[in-house]
C-alpha cells in the first residue's frame, strides 16, 4: 500500500541537553556616570560582538538571538534584530525581543535553551541590556492624545483647533517609574515591608553587601573577570565596586526605603540604578564539537513562579522562594545538593528573606506544602564572585551575567551543580539549575 501522510511515521521529536558555551558582558556602571551617552543597542551590540569574536562566529548565522531590555525607547521595538544587524553576526540570524523585568536575561537564555533542547536550532545567543541613564521619556497622555487628534485632522483649521488645547502642564514628560503600577510602591519600599516582616537586621544586610563587594574585588584581583568586553567607552571595571566596603561604613548610611525605626534598607545594601549589557552563547553538544567549543556547563532545569503581592498575601520579591522547591521536587534534589548558589542581590534584604523563608518550618509547611523546612545553605557557596550589590544591576543584563558566572565556576570546579534564583518586578521569579 502506498505511504500516505496519515500512515507515515510520526515526525521526529528530540530532547537534547543544552550547553552553556560562555558569556560576557561590558562592565556595569552606575546610572548617570560613564555610559550616559550609550544606548541599549550600543551596549548590547558590544556584549554580543565580544562573544562573536571570542567564539569565531564573525559572519556566521546562529539559530536565534533572543534579547531584551526592561526600559525601551519606542525606536527599540525590534531591539534584538536591530542589534544583530549592527553586529558582526550574519544578518541571516533571526532575533526576537523578550521582556520579564529583571528576569528578562534568564528568560531569554531559557527560550534559546528550549529551542536547542527540542532540536529546532543548534546554537543561539541570549542577551540583555538596560540603561537608566538613557531612559525613555514619553510625552504625557493628554499631550499625546491632542497630537494624535491634530494628526487625524483633515485640514489646517482642525489641526490648529486641536493644538490650541495644549496647556503648559501637558508638557511634563512621562518617565519610567521604579514602582509597581498596582501598589504604587517602589521595589525598595515593597521589599522593605518583607524585610521588616521577616525581622532581617540591618547588620545582616550590610554584612551581605560588604561580602558581595569583597568577593567581586577578589575576583578582579585574581584575574577571574577576564572575559569582560573591555575597554567599553574607556571603562575596564564595574564602577559600583567598592572594595573597601565594611559593615561599619555601611552602617553609617541613612535608610532610603521603608519608614521609621524599622527602616533598614540603604543605598549600600540595595542595588543602584545602573547601565550595562550581557550575552551568553548556548549550543547543542554536536554544535559545540563542530566548532571546537568546550561546554562550560549544562542547563538542567528551570522553573518560574508568581506571587500575589497585590493583596499583600506575599512579598513582591518572594516568587523564587516558591519556584525553587518545585524545581527541587521535580529533580529529586534538596536545597543542600548544590556547590554554588547564585541568588540575584536585588536588595540584601531580598536574599536574606528568601533564605529565611526556606529555613522557616511554618512558611515551608503553610506556603510550600512541605513536611519540613528546606533548611539552610552553606553561605560560603553563595555569590562567590560577588553579585548585583557590587556589580550593580542593569535589569535585563543580570540574568546573562549570572548564567555565565555560574557556568564558568562549574567548569573550573570540573564537577557539581549550581542554583540560580532571580526575583523580578510584578511578583515573579525565575530559577534554574546548571551542572558541570
Ligand atoms: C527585581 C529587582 O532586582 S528589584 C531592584 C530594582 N532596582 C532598584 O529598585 C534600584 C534601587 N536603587 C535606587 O533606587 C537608588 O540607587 C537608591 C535610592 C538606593 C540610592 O540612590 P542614591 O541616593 O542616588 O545613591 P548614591 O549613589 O548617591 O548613594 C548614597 C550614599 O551611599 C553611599 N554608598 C553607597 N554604597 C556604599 C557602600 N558600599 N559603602 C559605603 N557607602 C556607600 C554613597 O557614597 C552615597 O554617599 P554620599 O551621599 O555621602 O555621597
Amino acid at each position: 500500500m502506498a505511504e500516505t501522510p496519515a500512515t507515515k511515521a510520526p515526525a521526529k521529536q528530540t530532547v537534547r541537553r543544552v550547553a552553556v558555551i560562555g558569556g560576557n558582558r561590558i562592565p556595569f556602571a552606575r546610572s548617570n556616570s560613564v555610559y550616559t551617552n550609550a544606548s541599549n543597542q550600543e551596549m548590547l551590540t558590544a556584549a554580543l560582538d565580544g562573544l562573536v569574536t571570542r567564539y569565531g562566529l564573525e559572519g556566521e548565522r546562529v539559530g536565534e538571538f533572543a534579547a531584551g531590555a526592561v526600559l525601551k525607547h519606542s525606536r527599540d521595538f525590534n531591539l534584538a534584530r536591530e542589534t544583530v544587524l549592527g553586529s558582526k553576526l550574519s544578518p541571516d540570524t533571526p532575533a526576537f525581543d523578550v521582556q520579564q523585568a529583571c528576569d528578562t536575561g534568564i528568560q531569554a537564555a531559557i527560550l534559546v535553551a528550549n529551542k536547542i533542547s527540542l532540536g529546532k536550532i543548534e546554537s543561539g545567543i541570549a542577551g540583555g541590556t538596560d540603561t537608566t541613564s538613557d531612559a525613555p521619556l514619553a510625552i504625557g497622555d493628554k499631550l499625546r492624545k491632542i497630537l494624535l487628534e491634530a494628526n487625524r485632522a483633515k485640514d489646517t483649521k482642525g489641526r490648529v483647533a486641536a493644538l490650541l488645547k495644549v496647556r503648559p502642564a501637558h508638557l511634563a514628560p512621562d518617565q519610567p517609574r521604579n514602582s509597581e503600577p498596582r501598589t504604587g510602591l517602589s521595589m525598595g519600599d515593597s521589599q522593605a515591608i518583607t524585610t521588616l516582616e521577616w525581622g532581617i537586621t540591618r547588620e545582616a544586610q550590610d554584612e551581605l553587601a560588604a561580602t558581595s563587594h569583597h568577593n567581586l574585588a577578589k575576583s578582579y584581583d585574581e584575574g577571574w573577570q577576564d572575559d569582560l568586553v573591555t575597554p567599553f567607552l574607556g571603562v575596564e571595571k564595574d564602577n559600583n565596586l567598592r572594595p573597601d566596603s565594611t559593615v561599619e561604613k555601611l552602617a553609617k548610611l541613612k535608610p532610603v526605603f521603608g519608614r521609621g525605626e524599622g527602616a533598614t534598607m540603604t543605598a549600600g545594601n540595595s542595588t543602584p540604578l545602573s547601565d550595562g549589557a550581557s550575552a551568553v552563547l548556548l549550543a547543542s553538544d554536536d554544535e559545540a564539537k563542530k566548532h571546537g567549543w568546550t561546554p562550560l556547563a549544562y542547563f538542567v532545569d528551570y522553573e518560574t513562579a508568581a506571587v500575589d503581592y497585590v493583596s499583600g498575601a506575599e512579598g513582591l520579591l518572594m516568587a523564587p522562594a516558591y519556584a525553587v522547591p518545585r524545581m527541587l521536587e521535580r529533580q529529586g534534589l534538596t536545597l543542600q545538593d548544590f556547590d554554588f548558589y547564585e541568588i540575584h542581590e536585588a536588595f540584601a534584604g531580598q536574599v536574606l528573606t528568601t533564605l529565611a523563608a526556606w529555613e522557616d518550618a511554618d512558611f515551608c509547611k503553610q506556603k510550600l506544602g512541605l513536611d519540613k523546612p528546606l533548611g539552610s545553605i552553606d553561605r560560603s557557596k553563595l555569590n562567590v564572585k560577588g553579585s548585583s550589590l557590587a556589580t550593580a544591576h542593569p535589569f535585563a543584563a543580570t540574568g546573562g551575567r549570572i548564567v555565565a558566572n555560574l557556568a564558568k565556576l562549574l567548569h573550573e570546579k570540573g564537577s557539581g551543580r549550581g542554583l540560580i534564583s532571580i526575583c523580578a518586578a510584578g511578583g515573579q521569579g525565575v530559577v534554574a539549575i546548571l551542572e558541570a
